[in-house]
């Protein structure tokens, strides 16, 4: 049996991590041998529907979980972590658009990085799902300097799934036929999925597949707003679908993407010409716990100028939240770029994995 491994949800009692932990709980992010402990993090207000939330986990008698633990604070929430999945911050509602959040959510994720390079582990992969969650993600890692930027990503995978399956669903094939989508940018109206590089059945160019006119002023539009259609239908944001994505995310991250494209919002080490320092969605391949940005793709003008537009956002965000923004404190550290200390496999960084039996006492 595998020694556990220390996994923070924040937002712990919200819509998306009602999906998301039993998930995790279940085994699906990190394998079936994988034991796991869950620090559980929320706001001092909401801890009693966290309580309920643990009672719910407690009672499905996980065998993977060997601990829970209920924070209400990252300080304490994050100590010795592996994975921290940053859920936790306000969702936008009907009319509002994901930077409409910036200022409420910002202040959060400022104080989660300094708690990250405080306490978890020095091998931490972090996830930023909390919108908007690209600039949230730049100012989390900002505030974590003893961290590489590569140790951070913003979540983009719920664009990508998105992609795939409503193209899969015009082509009348299942989505894992389908590879090399991706979508470029920000988790935003301005996001550019791109089908150019997208193969069917191992073969056929999707591109060639789909009508021009349907791929730029039906299906684009359609990936970049579907955050808004689903609040527009459900009333509430995406929660199921997001919780799958921050699930997906995780696992190709660490155990590997098997040879498939995936998107990432990762630190931009200039690659296609994308501003160093913010986090922008790139195709990647994950491998051995680490992902690497796939070169050397051919971007036409088209596709060149729909970077350039959510490239420009994400400057733009950058510059609103400058403040929040401490200044880089080790020249080295954008030299980290993306060869992550996070490759490494061994949790050895002096944390107690002792706990190898579910400790009921811990839901406090
Ligand atoms: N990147 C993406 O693709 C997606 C991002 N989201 C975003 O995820 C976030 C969460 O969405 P939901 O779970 O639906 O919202 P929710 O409102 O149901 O839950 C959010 C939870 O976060 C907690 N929270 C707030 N501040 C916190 C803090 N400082 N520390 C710990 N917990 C805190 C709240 O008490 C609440 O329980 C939103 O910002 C939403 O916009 C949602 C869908 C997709
Ligand atoms: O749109 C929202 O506010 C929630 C979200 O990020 C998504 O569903 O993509």
């Amino acid at each position: 049996m595998k020694q556990p491994v220390r996994i923070a949800v924040t937002g712990a009692a919200g819509n998306i991590s009602y999906s998301l932990l039993f998930k995790i709980a279940a085994g699906e992010m990190l394998g079936p041998d994988q034991p796991v402990i869950l620090q559980l993090v929320e706001i001092p207000q909401a801890m009693d529907k966290l309580r309920g939330v643990a009672m719910e986990l407690e009672d499905c008698a996980f065998p993977l979980v060997h601990g829970i633990s209920l924070h209400d604070n990252p300080f304490d929430g994050f100590r010795g972590i592996h994975y921290a999945m940053l859920v936790g911050a306000r969702p936008r509602s009907k009319g509002m658009e994901r930077a409409d959040l910036l200022e409420a959510n910002a202040v959060i994720f400022a104080e989660q990085g300094k708690a990250l390079n405080e306490v978890a582990n020095r091998d931490v992969k972090a996830l930023v799902v909390g919108n908007p969650a690209n600039t949230n993600c730049l100012i989390l890692s900002r505030n974590a300097p003893n961290l590489a930027p590569s140790q951070f990503c913003a979540m983009t995978r719920l664009d990508h799934n998105r992609a795939l399956g409503i193209l899969g669903n015009k082509l009348g094939v299942n989505p894992s036929d389908i590879d090399g989508v991706c979508v470029w940018g920000n988790h935003s109206p301005t996001m550019y999925p791109d089908l150019h590089h997208a193969q069917v059945l191992g073969d056929e160019a999707a591109i060639d597949m789909i009508d021009e006119k349907w791929y730029k002023d039906e299906y684009t539009p359609r990936i970049q707003k579907r955050g808004a259609e689903i609040i527009e239908w459900r009333g509430l944001s995406s929660a199921a679908s997001a919780a799958q994505a921050a699930l997906d995310h995780m696992h190709d991250w660490a155990l590997g993407s098997d040879g498939r494209v995936v998107s990432m919002g990762i630190i931009s080490d200039g690659s296609y010409g994308v501003a160093k320092g913010i986090y922008y969605s790139f195709p990647v391949l994950c491998e051995f716990g680490s992902y690497q940005i796939i070169q050397n793709l051919h971007i036409n003008d088209y596709g060149q100028a729909m970077m350039k537009k959510t490239e420009q956002e994400l400057l733009e965000e950058k510059a609103a939240v400058d403040h929040l923004l401490p200044k880089e404190t080790a020249a080295s550290r954008e030299e980290l770029g993306t060869s992550s200390r996070s490759g490494q496999t061994e949790f050895d960084a002096g944390i107690d994995t002792g706990e190898s039996y579910y400790k009921a006492d811990r839901i406090c």
